[in-house]
């Protein structure tokens, strides 16, 4: 676990656990072992810690309560021998704790530094929060901790982490380093002697109100600030006893569970199982050598810039040059943005930009790989591309489709290769998104899922593998939540008082706000889509559709030209069309009223806590229900779908998570309560697989074995 190799006075002690070096308790006690062998031993005058492959990426975060760190970085920064850091890769939480205990520390000049504690819902308990401080100051300390930002080595230098950076072998340049340093006074290399600079009020105000907006609803962050503040009023060692005494709060608040699930949620959604029983061990994918996206629009282009940004070539086509200009121009002013921005240089985004072909009609589709129709949704439409590129592509291309809803079978049906189509949901703007849902239909093969999903990694998304049926995942859920918003401001709330309950519980946004932004009439046009299809006639008093309740409330603002933001007034005014700021608007809450009293429905006083629980069960419910049906392998898969693609509050781990730790014996009680009151809701009937899980109280990490065993009877 941690490699000895005594060479010239020197002691290297080489962390190797991979995959990510995570200090194990063995690697602690190794380290510990390796720095008390090297101290007795008087031929050794120097050490260096380092790691295989990379430094150390931190604590092993499924043992993270046993703080055993501090004592490690104790020895290290007390030892009478140097002790020199050699940094390649990643230096992370108590592996950055480690660095910042050694004397000096020699980095590769792509190394990366950071204390991603927060995120997992924990302190930099082992002295981190009271070192830093003392070795950059405490304004960059307020702001490195509680954000958990990476930086390289480069920044790191600037701020005085690093002594050197190196291009060469960091360990060679820290083992030639510290034998240079051998026997030389270290009085003023151990971080915790060093006073606090800049310890004023002022930077503390500031950094507080920027993790409440950034990291909004945790707690971590605000303790570490509170922490390292006032470690830096104290001696050192009483730093350490508030660090300890708050890291005990964190530790217990219920949040460190549920980060740190999301955390490993995140790692296994990728992680692929068909009915079938093939996934991602037993069948590999097709690498993409090539592709094209049709459609120049908002989703086509994102998605174009998402694959050239992975180096992969791609075609852009339309079916009429104006619009495919169009899409080029922004394409590429999104790109001159990165290169203002200093994200790229113009030269890589010239390298980026030669690997972009375009296309008018698809003749010229003989030689790719993968085809990616990203059209408005429309079936016919969609259909008839799929006819057309089945005729035109070779046979092995995949074709697949960015839909958010419809359906792939029947998609896939206009073709002679169902087995290579399959849906690919991006998410808006598809270039920046890190969710991509791959949804299979009934023919789609496991090499065409294994693809998608090695495609996805590739181009920088966690991909997650999820079954065909209206919505998918994540907007199958979504459209829940949105019904009730509706029925919530019939039956008696306004806008903002939905939306405070929804941002309160964790979401940046409440569904009015949200809907605001997208445009009313979207939702109203899909509806009345649906209403098409159905083959009914939508009237000012209709209150159903196909048996269940709907809500015509969007439409009647619509009607009045309210379609959200673009005409600066949807269910808040934003004072003129574009605005950005919402107020309350005594003109949409006469709207409100008078359309409740059109239909004779009475407004009452809605609690705080049935808003709640209106808006969120039918999600939780319909993730259910997901489950059993198999649309979704395993609870993970939702809750990673749900935390990167409608920004649930992590802290919180996911609706699935959410819904075990508050309990679902509970959860499915209230679910049949508002079943009993609100009849002509299909969402509100309860899961059968929930009320199972309830009855049995079955782990969650057991949910999918009761889901199959159901399936099965
Ligand atoms: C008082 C205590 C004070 C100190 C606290 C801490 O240090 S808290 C810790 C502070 N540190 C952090 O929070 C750092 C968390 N880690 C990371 O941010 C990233 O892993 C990375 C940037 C190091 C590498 O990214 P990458 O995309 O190259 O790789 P990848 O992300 O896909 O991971 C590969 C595999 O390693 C696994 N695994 C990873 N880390 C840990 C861990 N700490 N533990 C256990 N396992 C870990 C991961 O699950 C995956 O397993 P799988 O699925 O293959 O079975």
């Amino acid at each position: 676990m941690v490699d000895y190799i005594a060479r010239d006075g020197v002691a290297l002690l080489q962390v190797n656990n991979p995959p990510v070096n995570a200090l194990s308790h063995h690697v602690r006690v190794a380290i510990e072992e390796g720095l008390k062998k090297a101290g007795q031993d008087p031929r050794i005058k120097s050490i260096v810690i380092s790691g295989k492959g990379s430094f150390i990426a931190g604590a092993d975060i499924k043992d993270v309560s046993k703080p055993t760190i501090l004592e490690l970085c104790d020895l290290i920064e007390s030892s009478g021998k140097p002790v020199v850091a050699a940094i390649k890769g990643f230096a992370l939480g108590g592996g950055h704790e480690i660095a910042i205990s050694c004397h000096y520390r020699i980095a590769h000049e792509k190394s990366k530094f950071g204390f991603p504690e927060v995120d997992i819902g924990i302190l930099p308990a082992a002295g981190g929060t009271q070192r830093f401080p003392r070795l950059v100051g405490l304004e960059a300390a307020l702001d490195l901790i509680p954000s958990g930002r990476h930086i390289g080595a480069a920044q790191a230098f600037k701020l005085g982490i690093v002594d050197k950076v190196v291009r060469g072998d960091a360990v060679e340049e820290a083992v030639k380093f510290a034998k240079s340093i051998a026997g030389e006074p270290l009085v003023d290399r151990r971080t915790s002697q060093r006073p606090v600079m800049g310890a004023e009020n002022a930077f503390l105000a500031a950094a507080v109100k920027l993790a409440m907006k950034k990291k909004k609803g945790m707690i971590a962050p605000i303790v570490c600030l509170s922490v390292s503040f006032m470690g830096s009023l104290l001696p050192f060692e009483q730093g350490i006893q508030v660090e300890a005494a708050e890291a005990v709060v964190v530790f217990t608040s219920g949040q460190m569970g549920a980060l740190q699930y999301a955390f490993f949620a995140q790692r296994a959604a990728p992680k692929w199982l068909l009915p079938c029983g093939a996934s991602f061990k037993t069948v590999k994918g097709r690498p993409i050598r090539n592709a094209a996206v049709i459609g120049a629009g908002t989703m086509g282009t994102g998605i174009t810039m998402a694959m050239l940004n992975a180096g992969i070539p791609v075609t852009l086509v339309e079916q009429d040059r104006k619009f495919l200009d169009k899409g080029v121009s922004l394409l590429k002013l999104l790109y001159a943005g990165s290169v203002s921005l200093r994200k790229i240089t113009q030269d890589q985004c010239d390298a980026i930009l030669s690997k972009l072909n375009t296309a008018v009609g698809y003749k010229s589709l003989t030689n790719v790989d993968l085809v990616i129709e990203a059209v408005y949704e429309n079936m016919a439409l969609k259909k008839q591309i799929f006819a057309e590129l089945d005729r035109i592509c070779p046979p092995e291309t995949f074709l697949w489709t960015n839909t958010s809803a419809l359906d792939i079978d029947e998609i896939a049906s206009a073709t002679r290769r169902p087995d290579k189509v399959l849906g690919t949901h991006f998410f808006v703007p598809a270039y920046h998104m890190k969710l991509l849902e791959n949804v299979r239909g009934k023919l789609t093969s496991a090499e065409t899922v294994a693809s998608a999903q090695m495609f996805g990694t590739r181009i920088g998304k966690i991909p997650v593998v999820v079954g065909n049926c209206h919505g998918f995942v994540g907007n199958r859920m979504l459209h829940k939540y949105v019904y009730e918003a509706d029925f919530l401001i019939e039956e008696g709330c306004w806008p903002e008082d939905v939306d405070m309950v929804a941002e309160n519980f964790g979401l940046p946004l409440g569904p009015f706000k949200v809907r605001d932004l997208s445009g009313l009439d979207i939702r109203v046009r899909g509806l009345l889509e649906q209403a098409k299809a159905a083959g009914i006639e939508i009237n000012p008093a209709t209150r159903f559709l196909n048996g269940e309740r709907i809500s015509l409330l969007s439409k009647s603002l619509v009607d009045k030209g309210h379609c959200g933001r673009k005409t600066g007034r949807g269910f808040y005014n934003y004072g003129k069309p574009g605005g950005k700021i919402p107020l309350n608007d005594r003109f949409i809450k006469d709207v409100i009223v008078e359309y409740c009293a059109e239909r004779g429905i009475e407004r009452r006083k809605v609690a705080y806590q049935e808003i709640e629980e209106r808006l969120f069960l039918p999600l939780i419910n319909e993730g259910f229900k997901i489950l059993e049906e198999g649309i979704a392998s395993k609870p993970e898969d939702i809750d990673t779908i749900w935390l990167l693609g409608y920004a649930w509050p992590r802290h919180t781990g996911g609706p699935m998570y959410y819904a075990n730790m508050v309990g679902l014996d509970k959860i499915y009680n209230r679910i049949c309560h508002y079943n009993e009151l609100h009849k002509h809701s299909a969402h509100w009937q309860p899961s059968l697989l929930l009320k199972k899980l309830a009855a049995s109280k079955t782990p969650m990490k057991d949910w999918m074995e009761v889901a199959q065993a159901s399936s099965k009877l």
